[in-house]
């Protein structure tokens, strides 16, 4: 008989919870409550799917995503850290830092009161002690905490990289970020404060890629499904837009027309933003992603 390799201890699940292979075999924790239904990938402590019951889809993957254990998800959730994109020097590798790329060990699963479930997952790595709570229920809850394990002060960026199921990105309205002052990633440079000139909502008819300033809770209106998408943080002065357009064709793991239904809405504390955690401190951020009727 073989001896494979020692499998990760598995903790007790409820019976609306199922550990199992995804897709690419991948290990993922298949969830299915009274209040919704998800899926979460160990690599990366990944959400690749939230569905609040008698609703739709609310997270975009792609269908080109890759699932082998190493390569970022593209869709769902992906966890920056400690680095956005290369980082506050603009020289860190790997892009957007290594908790999307590892795989998280499973700590506990249970039901709520409120029929949904509640999953804890853990990741150590380069002196810190990422913890991540992901609670799948009538809202998307997640938070964040970063413990810093090392003898020094760290400073970490983190974003939670919501990619967000559209029907239409052209027919979407963003508010919540009108009068916010934004990094333009586009142009590389402050973009003007918007929003003011067009009643406080913005539509994406284009490429776009913004760091915005901003702890105010967001809206995206999603009429073609008849409902709104509202993502509200804490300890998360950071919001991160960003659709590829056409220029998603470039990207392996993205199939060719997706960009239209799709928008991220990331938060996070990046840049100027990014926490110093002290030694033996923990960090935590948290999102929480909501559904209303139109
Ligand atoms: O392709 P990825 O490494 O997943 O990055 C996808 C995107 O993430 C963020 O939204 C950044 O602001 C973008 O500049 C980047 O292109």
């Amino acid at each position: 008989m073989s001896s494979g390799p020692h499998p990760l201890p598995v903790p007790r699940l409820p019976r609306s919870a199922a550990l199992g292979p995804g897709r690419g075999g991948q290990p993922r924790l298949l969830i299915d409550a009274p209040a919704a239904s998800a899926q979460i990938y160990l690599h990366g402590a990944t959400v690749t799917s939230w569905i609040p019951r008698g609703g739709k889809e609310v997270l975009f993957t792609s269908r080109d995503a890759v699932f082998d254990g190493a390569t970022a998800i593209r869709g769902g959730v992906p966890l920056c850290l400690p680095d956005f994109s290369t980082g506050i020097h603009g020289d860190a590798l790997p892009k957007h830092g290594w908790a999307r790329l590892v795989a998280w060990s499973l700590r506990s699963v249970e039901a709520t009161a409120e029929g949904g479930v509640r999953a804890l997952l853990a990741a150590n790595r380069d002196g810190l002690s990422l913890l991540y709570e992901v609670e799948a229920g009538s809202s998307l809850g997640l938070t964040l905490s970063v413990r810093n394990d090392g003898a020094h002060p760290r400073t970490v960026e983190a974003a939670l990289h919501t990619y967000l199921a559209l029907h239409d990105v052209t027919s979407a309205e963003l508010t919540g970020l009108e009068g916010s002052r934004y990094w333009d990633n586009l142009t590389s440079g402050p973009g003007p404060c918007d929003g003011r000139s067009s009643g406080g909502r913005l539509r994406i008819n284009g490429p776009v890629d913004r760091i915005y300033d901003s702890t105010a809770a967001v809206s995206l209106t999603d009429p073609g499904n008849g409902r709104v998408i509202t993502v509200s943080k804490r300890s998360a002065p950071s919001t991160i837009v960003w659709n590829p357009w056409s220029a998603a064709s470039a990207l392996p793991d993205m199939a060719d027309a997706e960009f239209a239904s799709m928008l991220c809405v990331e938060s996070g504390a990046v840049r100027d933003h990014a926490p110093v955690i002290e030694p033996g401190a923990t960090w935590s951020m948290q999102a929480r992603i909501g559904v209303e009727a139109l």
